[in-house]
């Protein structure tokens, strides 16, 4: 059994499925469950403790104070997108949400690590990073890694082959100006152009497909769950556990001055490393489009912080 802790803030249709994919991988050995709607938490935590018999996970409703001391803390506290919403759309909603959670749980224990998957979640990340007090590799954003996943498992469906052995990476923004790393995308440690040549009219229909999945999937079933439960718990399990994996997550980038996703190493203090990522001339400028689309949210909520 471990002996970690990690709390959710937000015990909602993500918070609740990220707890308990936490369960069922035994990533920890207390998980505690905070929302500010007390009798919904309770009944998340009763439900959730039904299923703990699996792993011996031990789960309890908290609250700001408890999650203060967690080693790692997951925000997903705050609106969801309607039908059609961006997840910029959320921004003001959501940030006020962030500022009151994270000012209930002054001072964080140093070592922590804080892991945002609310949405707009380079925003809030960048924005968890100045209130948190706690240094800025600690504080982090699910990110693209789940946008990663999807495209990947395209992928892997069209060459008849295990997700595994795709490697495909997804950069920028976690919303609508994010961008597929094609150059970088590999298939058994081959080029995929090597592989699966593509035309420029089929990468642009998997690159949009991919984008679009989540709203597609909200337009039927009012919410995603499943595939950022997984994320987060690779993420968590990275970082638990000092695996350094490396993923693509929602991070500060001085040279483009906001957070986004490009590939970082995973350890237990958060995001504690970078490797070279080479990025096509196209690729390089649709980076940086995104990063703008990003900062010019971040400008519009300089009210704020
Ligand atoms: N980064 C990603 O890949 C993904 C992010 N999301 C985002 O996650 C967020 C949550 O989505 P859902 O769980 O579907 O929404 P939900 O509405 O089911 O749950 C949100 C929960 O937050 C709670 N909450 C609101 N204010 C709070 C506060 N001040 N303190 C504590 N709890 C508070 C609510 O009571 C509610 O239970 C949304 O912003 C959504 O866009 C959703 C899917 C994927
Ligand atoms: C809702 C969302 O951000 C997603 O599923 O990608």
């Amino acid at each position: 059994m471990s002996a970690h802790t990690i709390a959710i803030i937000g015990a909602g249709s993500v918070g609740s499925t990220i707890a308990h994919t936490l369960i069922l991988r035994r990533v920890v050995g207390d998980l505690i469950l905070v929302d500010i709607d007390d009798e919904l938490c309770r009944a998340q935590v009763d439900d959730l403790s039904d299923g703990t018999f699996l792993s011996d996970v031990r789960i309890r409703q908290g609250t700001l104070e408890d999650a203060r001391k967690a080693e790692i803390t997951i925000v997903t506290a705050g609106a969801k997108q309607r039908p059609g919403d961006t997840r910029l759309d959320l921004i003001d909603r959501n940030y006020k949400v962030l500022h009151s959670v994270l000012a209930g749980m002054q001072p964080m224990r140093p070592d922590a690590v804080l892991l945002l998957v609310a949405n707009p979640v380079d925003v809030l990340t960048a924005m968890a990073q100045k209130m948190s007090g706690l240094p800025r590799e600690q504080v982090l954003g699910s990110g693209t890694l789940l946008d990663s996943v999807r495209l990947t498992r395209m992928l892997a469906h069209r060459l008849k082959v295990a997700d595994r052995s795709v490697h495909a990476t997804i950069i920028g923004e976690h919303g609508d100006s994010q961008c597929v790393a094609w150059s970088a995308t590999t298939v058994s440690g081959q080029p995929l152009a090597r592989v699966l040549p593509l035309s420029s009219e089929e990468l642009s229909t998997i690159a949009n497909a991919t984008r679009d999945k989540a709203g597609s999937i909200i337009a039927a079933k009012g919410f995603t769950s499943f595939g950022v439960a997984a994320a987060t718990t690779m993420l968590c399990e990275s970082i638990i556990f000092d695996q350094r994996h490396v993923l693509p997550v929602s991070h500060w980038r001085e040279e483009l001055e906001c957070c986004l996703s490009l590939p970082a190493v995973l350890g237990r203090k958060g995001v504690v490393g970078g490797l070279p990522f080479k990025l096509d001339e196209g690729e390089q400028d649709a980076l940086e489009k995104s990063a703008k689309s990003i900062r010019d949210v971040m400008a519009m909520c300089a009210k704020y912080v």
